[in-house]
């Protein structure tokens, strides 16, 4: 799924009437009656809706909205936010389509008469927010501007159509001043920019914000940003396995870290590397450690490092007659958790990369062995012939970039882009809204996740999806990629609606993927949700 920019949503709505011949009315028809059913859906027990209307297309699909609600058995009142007159085209006229003697409309035209407003908005069970939409840019002006603060003040949900008014449709910010309040949003066609990367529902930013079909073909949705939403790649994982499946089919991932004390990074990994659906996984933990990660699962097989005086994996491990042994029927590699900076890790990690062509995925102190020497990553994936996949926090980043940690979440969009292509690698950069950035430069924005994962062994329990995805599509990177994010930060997701916050370990996140590969984004209507646990 393609993420627009405002502009490049006018051309796909134009190209939608131009080349396919699909009436602009009817695309606001269909806007509205989509946005009718998600109130019919979400709000199930609703009796009166009050929809405020601008004068722009926005207010169009409030028109209409209000008109399918009626149809629906649903109590409405309309309340437009300008003068009359200035209503224009398919708005107009599904203003004029309105029947005013079953809809009750308000105009509102000057601030003094948005007080007049509360008791309607008090009165009604849902409010629907038709004021601006795509066609905004800051600040709001107007009568909107008392309404959005009259807002602030009813408790009644609020559902945005389109965008919450007040949000430019082209921020990459997580918050917008000025915005209206909003619990949940439904869009048409794709989500623009602000819909994946603001906090545009509810305190936290994790209401439901849904994408609904209105009629554009695909082939009149286009998008120079290469940005994409890793939702769209869990697909992949919601086919059957074929019915004779055997385990190798799914692949052997190598699972390589810890040190001395450092047993539980690499024994969490392997664990969700399981859970994600490998056919076989083996940790190769230095020997003093072997029998406690052992522990953590009877499926999972394990194989002895060499140990340096701290500890530490030995380099001699990277020798070619021991990695030749250690990497035999391997297909996925997956380097770095819990294996440290002390002794000779780092020199060993770096021997590795250098030493294989399988596909790797490196994270924690892995990544850190390549400190001041990124270009040896470069090196190591052929202008991205080879597939390999860091899975950085910003701090891992900032280390890998000689940068600080503020300046890298200052930047991420690029930062990440930009590595990605020059390096040849697919990043995973980590935080709110991870990015995952391809070699060709596309970027996908994660959705899922939640301040439950800000715990030790998040990162490692990642690391063991990723390899467990690329392992079973190892020729599908991208998606495998995007929808190994999407899933850890969507059990994250099921674990902390079951339990309470603060108290979800990494751990529960691995208990919790079957639900994440259970989940489907699509709803009763053919909405798809992009952001938002949908839950029944
Ligand atoms: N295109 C299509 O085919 C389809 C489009 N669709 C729908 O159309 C929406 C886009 O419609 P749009 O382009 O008319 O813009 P829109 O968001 O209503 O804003 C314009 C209005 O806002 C006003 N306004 C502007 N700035 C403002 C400010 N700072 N502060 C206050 N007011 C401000 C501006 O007033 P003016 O500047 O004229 O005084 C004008 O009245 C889109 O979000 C989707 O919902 C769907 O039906 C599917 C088909
Ligand atoms: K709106």
């Amino acid at each position: 799924m393609k993420i627009l920019t405002a502009a490049e949503m006018g051309a796909a709505d134009r190209a939608t009437a131009d080349r396919f011949g699909v009436p602009l009315r009817d695309l606001m028809e269909r806007a509205g009656a989509s946005v009718a059913s998600f109130v019919c859906l979400r709000y199930p027990r609703a009796l009166t809706v009050c929809v405020l209307c601008g004068t722009g297309n926005n207010g169009g699909d409030g028109f209409v909205a209000a008109r399918s609600l009626l149809a629906a058995g649903i109590r409405v009142r309309v309340v437009l936010l300008g003068e009359e007159s200035k209503l224009k085209g398919i708005a107009a006229d599904a203003f004029a389509r309105l029947d005013r003697s079953t809809i009750a409309i308000s105009l509102v035209t000057e601030d003094g008469a948005v007080a007049g407003l509360r008791s309607l908005l008090d009165g009604s069970d849902v409010i629907l927010d038709a004021v601006v939409g795509t066609g905004f840019k800051p600040p709001l002006r107007g009568v909107a501007v008392a309404v959005r603060e009259l807002l602030t003040e009813i408790r009644k949900p609020v559902m945005a159509v389109d965008l919450p008014s007040g949000w430019d449709a082209d921020s990459v910010e997580p918050t917008a001043e000025g915005a209206f309040r909003a619990d949940a949003v439904v869009t048409f066609t794709a989500p623009k920019l602000a819909h994946l990367f603001g906090h545009l529902t509810g305190s936290n930013g994790f209401g439901p914000i849904v994408v609904a079909p209105i009629g554009s073909p695909d082939a009149a949705v286009e998008s120079a940003t290469g940005m994409t939403w890793t939702g769209a790649s869990k697909r992949i994982f919601e086919t059957p396995r074929v019915i004779d499946s055997n385990k190798g089919m799914y692949g052997h991932v190598l699972l390589v870290g810890g040190a001395a004390g450092k047993a539980g990074a690499p024994s969490m990994a392997s664990l969700a590397a399981l859970r994600a659906g490998a056919g076989l996984v083996t940790a190769a933990v230095p020997k003093s450690i072997l029998s406690t990660v052992a522990l953590i699962t009877p499926e999972l097989m394990t194989t002895p490092l060499e140990e340096d005086a701290s500890g530490a994996v030995a380099l001699m491990n990277a020798s070619p007659e021991r990695l030749e042994k250690l990497l035999k029927k391997i297909s996925v590699i997956a380097v770095g958790p819990g294996i440290g900076t002390e002794g000779e890790a780092s020199a060993f990690v770096r021997q590795l990369v250098a030493s294989t062509d399988l596909p790797l995925v490196i994270d924690a102190d892995g990544l850190n062995a390549f400190k001041g020497q990124a270009s040896l990553l470069k090196d190591a994936s052929r202008g991205g012939a080879r597939t390999i996949v860091l899975t950085p926090h910003p701090g891992e980043m900032a280390t890998l970039l000689g940068m600080t940690t503020k300046e890298v979440q200052a930047e991420r969009l690029n930062l990440a882009r930009k590595f990605a292509q020059e390096h040849g690698v697919t990043l995973v950069l980590k935080g709110w809204r991870t990015l995952v950035a391809h070699p060709n430069g596309d970027v996908a924005v994660n959705t899922t996740g939640n301040p439950s994962m800000a715990k030790g062994g998040s990162g490692d329990i990642l690391t063991g999806i990723v390899a467990a995805c690329l392992a079973q599509e190892k020729s599908n990177v991208r998606d495998a990629v995007n929808a190994a994010v999407y899933l850890h930060g969507l059990a994250a997701d099921f674990a902390a609606h079951r339990m309470d916050e603060h108290t979800v370990l990494a751990t529960d996140t691995v208990a919790h993927l079957s639900d994440a590969f259970r989940y489907r984004t699509l709803d009763a209507n053919g909405a798809e949700w992009v952001c938002g646990l949908r839950l029944g």
